[in-house]
């Protein structure tokens, strides 16, 4: 059995009374791995949710580069430390569902970035509750029928995908909604906010950026649907590299004259944009069949033909418009404290204890962090429960 290796302020002006400056504020939490200190910082404003280091060794504080989305309003909160390499917190007087984060500082994907940013970098997930149906990138050539596909199943199953919105920098066509098809920006913007870790993936196609922002994923994953991807070959290896555990779907043409006459006839390219696209398509086509980037290739011959072979492969059936997966939510108490026992995490107060599993943990930063499970140890059924903390 481990106490949670966190302090609050009375402890932290103990433990470094050697001439270290650790003025910590209200709602400070200070967790120690290795040589470091991660000072979370959490007040009522959503956005203000801060973090800073101190290197033990040489006393400097560094404010890191942080990725991910961060929690709203943290204020109270506790934290306990995960394989020395992520910081498990969990709010305090919060609802179950938004209760768990994780601060990750030294997991694959925090020293991948550290490389990319040359700063000490920290990134932000958030737990979910129960296992949720893994997301599905959608790639192929432009014209192909990717979003007539993925239009059929949002219509026709509304309530079990949502899309992820992509930016680009392309202008919106005619009947293109901001938000809904794309969010439209800048060359300039999407720039900044690719360097500032804001996207889950990003490419360059046709001559414009295109990219997933980690929010537009998070969206949809908080909205309890399976998140569809509508992303280029690019796209598609970059989110393979990730924590996300997509289902990888190739979507290729009879052949390379009808996806021409399908591009042609929806007439929303000048002939130049046309060329391009079909310069492009033949370089796709070669490396959505050739990667093994793909789990599945679907040829969309036949329009409803190809969307059943899809369904089949999602495994959904019509009666599946089922509602939003949602578990149960509770309340967490206002003062808690965290015992970490193997793979549970025990939080608990005088009057109540819960139990939060990590042993089916997956995913991660720059995503969720999935497979979690909490539930409320009844105090008569303590004994039988197989839970022995
Ligand atoms: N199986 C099909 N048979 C005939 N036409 C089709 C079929 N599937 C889609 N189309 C038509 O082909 C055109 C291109 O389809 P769509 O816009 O869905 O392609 P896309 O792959 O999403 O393209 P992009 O990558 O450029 O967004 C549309 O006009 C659509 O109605
Ligand atoms: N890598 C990414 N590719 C994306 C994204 N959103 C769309 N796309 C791909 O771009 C082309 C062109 O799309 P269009 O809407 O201009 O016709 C198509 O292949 C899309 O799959 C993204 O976020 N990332």
């Amino acid at each position: 059995m481990g106490e949670a290796p966190a302090f609050f302020l009375d402890d932290m002006q103990r433990s470094f009374s050697n001439g270290f400056d650790l003025k910590l504020k209200g709602f400070e939490t200070a967790t120690v791995i290795g040589n470091k200190t991660y000072v979370i910082t959490g007040t009522d404003d959503p956005t203000s949710t801060e973090v800073r280091i101190l290197n033990k060794s040489t006393g400097e504080w560094v404010i890191p580069t942080v990725l991910g989305t961060k929690p709203k309003a943290l204020k109270g909160h506790s934290c306990v430390v995960l394989n020395e390499d992520r910081i498990l917190i969990i709010k305090t007087n919060s609802k179950s569902n938004e209760s768990v984060w994780f601060l990750e500082v030294d997991t694959q994907f925090i020293r991948d970035q550290k490389k990319k940013f040359d700063t000490e970098v920290v990134a932000w997930s958030k737990g979910v509750i129960g296992n949720t149906e893994r997301p599905v990138v959608i790639s192929g050539p432009s014209g192909v029928g990717k979003g007539t596909l993925i239009n059929k199943l949002m219509k026709d199953f509304p309530t079990m995908f949502g899309f992820s919105v992509s930016h680009t920098t392309r202008l919106p066509r005619e009947k293109e909604q901001i938000g809904v098809h794309y969010h439209f920006t800048k060359r300039s913007i999407m720039e900044e906010e690719i360097k500032s870790g804001r996207f889950l993936e990003f490419a360059a196609v046709h001559g414009n950026l295109y990219g997933t922002s980690i929010e537009s994923v998070d969206v949809v994953a908080d909205a309890g649907k399976r998140c569809i991807l509508d992303i280029d070959v690019q796209g598609a290896r970059s989110v393979r590299a990730s924590s996300l555990e997509a289902i990888f779907i190739f979507v290729c043409p009879p052949s390379f004259e009808e996806l021409e006459k399908r591009l042609r006839a929806r007439g929303t390219e000048t002939e130049e944009q046309i060329q391009k696209r079909l310069r492009n398509a033949k370089a796709e086509l070669e490396q959505g069949k050739s990667t093994g980037l793909f789990d599945h290739i679907l040829v969309n011959d036949d329009l409803e033909a190809c969307y059943e072979r899809l369904k089949n492969l999602l495994s959904i059936s019509e009666n599946m418009n089922i509602a939003p997966k949602t578990c149960e939510v509770f309340d967490l108490p206002v003062d808690l404290s965290l015992t970490k026992v193997n793979e549970k995490i025990v939080i608990k107060n005088a009057e109540q204890k819960i139990v939060l599993d990590l042993s089916l943990m997956k995913g991660g930063a720059p995503g969720r962090t999935r497979g979690l499970e909490m539930h409320v140890i009844d105090p008569f059924m303590e004994n039988g429960n197989g839970c022995n903390c």
